[in-house]
């Protein structure tokens, strides 16, 4: 039995604007299970984004409840979430969010020692992490405006998990990176949660979504299906591809 690490409630959320209302996500009760690699697919507008950012805590529900193992992160303020974001949470944007004033290994190490202080360590682990995306010691002081986009980009991923959460949110993260690019970042995802890193990616990119191992399927604000393709090792390609392109044929892709 899998553990269920992050679970929503009647989960809703709309917007005003203009005086009207939209009913973004709609009673939603979903579970998340620890240690899977979970990807939300969904077409453009289908609320992908706004259930990322409630399930992470980055913005709260309009009504329902969120649950983090046992603990109902739903009537925290501000300060708490912040602080339970921290400790729990890891994030990666389709734009990256560097900070222009530091170099490559401080932007990562900043998100790193805010939760530890062995700084020796988180050195050594971050330096790892940035060569195994191709980010070689002559990239660790340059500052990100002197990085390519896919540089930066990788850059970034390496910030959302340095400090080892229990939970990676990733909102597109290969969206702005060339195929190497993006595929060497995949292969980072994949590792680490082989590794048992959780991980939910938000993504379009099928070949992306094929490193998944659980595929959820959002639609009108609601979870309309499900594709379980077991854990990617590489082998069985023709299979899992052939599994998720029927699934998504069938939810209208
Ligand atoms: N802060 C906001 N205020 C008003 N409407 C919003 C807000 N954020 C999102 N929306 C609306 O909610 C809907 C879902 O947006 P969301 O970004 O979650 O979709 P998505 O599935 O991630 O889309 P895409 O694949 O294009 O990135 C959209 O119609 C969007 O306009």
């Amino acid at each position: 039995m899998e553990n269920i690490i992050l679970r929503t409630k009647q989960l809703s959320k709309s917007f005003s604007s203009g005086g009207k209302q939209q009913h973004v996500l709609k009673n939603l009760n979903i579970e998340i299970y620890d240690g899977d690699f979970t990807i939300i697919m969904g077409a453009s507008g289908s609320g992908k984004t706004t259930l990322l950012y409630a399930l992470s805590g980055m913005d709260k529900p309009t009504l329902g409840e969120i649950y983090f193992g046992d603990e109902n992160i739903t009537g925290y303020g501000q300060d708490k979430l912040a602080l339970f974001r921290r400790k729990n949470c890891g994030f990666v944007f389709q734009q990256n969010y560097l900070l222009d004033s530091m170099s490559v290994l401080d932007n990562c190490l900043s998100a790193g020692l805010l939760i530890n202080k062995d700084r020796k360590s988180i050195v050594r682990y971050t330096k790892e992490l940035l060569a195994k995306v191709g980010l070689t010691e002559v990239d660790w002081n340059k500052f990100p405006t002197q990085l390519s986009g896919g540089e930066a980009q990788r850059c970034a991923v390496i910030r959302g998990i340095v400090n080892q959460p229990k939970i990676l949110f990733a909102d597109e993260p290969t969206g702005a990176l060339n195929s190497v690019s993006g595929n060497s970042v995949m292969n980072l995802l994949t590792e680490l949660n082989q590794k048992k890193q959780s991980i939910i990616m938000v993504t379009h990119d099928i070949k992306s979504a094929r490193r998944g191992n659980r595929i959820l399927y959002l639609r009108d604000g609601a979870i309309c299906g499900e594709c379980n393709l077991g854990k990617y090792d590489g082998t069985k390609n023709t299979e899992r591809n052939e599994k998720l392109d029927s699934f998504l044929k069938e939810m209208g892709w």
